[in-house]
């Protein structure tokens, strides 16, 4: 998920930016689905975060939550998840439509480089084989998942392909969990 930028150009934020510009303390969460689990740790590190997704649906109820989060934040005492949750939608500066397939996979939105990329659960959802990738995933050995009744299919992944990829493009950390599946 980065983006070349050969001119200066005005952001989606309204502010002028140049060639070398960098989004600090920003994260790009790519195939976020409806749900925020993945967020709210981050959200205590980053000072922003865009989500997106292919789906539209699953873009409307990001904002969808987004809103009624805003509106309900009023001042009352919360719970500590609805604190959480609160915090989030703060972070969460906007939630945008995103083809990985393209190769610019915001379509008409061009965003600066961020400091970090979260793909969770996205890449094996989107991609058939194994061409053309960087893999950050929890998901090793899953050929599936299911959204009750319905079945998806993931594409397998070894530890041994992830960290020759990740090796490969100098990424230096990765964390890796065993799927219960
Ligand atoms: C298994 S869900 C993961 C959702 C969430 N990130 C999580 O951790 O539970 C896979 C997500 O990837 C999205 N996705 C699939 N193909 C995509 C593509 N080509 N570009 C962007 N997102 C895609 C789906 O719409 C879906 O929301």
């Amino acid at each position: 998920c980065t983006f070349s930028i050969s001119n200066n150009y005005c952001n989606p934020r309204g502010t002028w930016c140049k060639p070398g510009d960098c989004v600090k303390n920003a994260l790009m969460n790519v195939g976020s689905g409806p749900i925020i689990y993945q967020l709210l740790g981050p959200c205590k590190i980053f000072k922003e975060i865009t989500a997106s997704d292919y789906r539209d649906w699953n873009c409307q109820e990001l904002q969808n939550w987004l809103k009624n989060e805003l509106e309900s934040d009023s001042g009352v005492e919360l719970e500590n998840w609805a604190e959480k949750e609160a915090n989030l939608s703060r972070i969460i500066k906007q939630v945008l439509k995103c083809d990985l397939h393209k190769s610019n996979s915001l379509d008409t939105v061009i965003l600066l480089p961020t400091d970090s990329l979260v793909s969770s659960l996205c890449l094996e959802a989107a991609c058939k084989d194994l061409k053309r990738q960087l893999v950050l995933s929890r998901a090793l050995g899953c050929s599936f998942y299911m959204i009750d009744p319905k079945r998806f299919s993931s594409l397998v992944l070894r530890e041994e392909f992830l960290r020759e990829a990740l090796s490969a493009t100098g990424v230096n950390s990765v964390i890796v969990s065993k799927s219960l599946i």
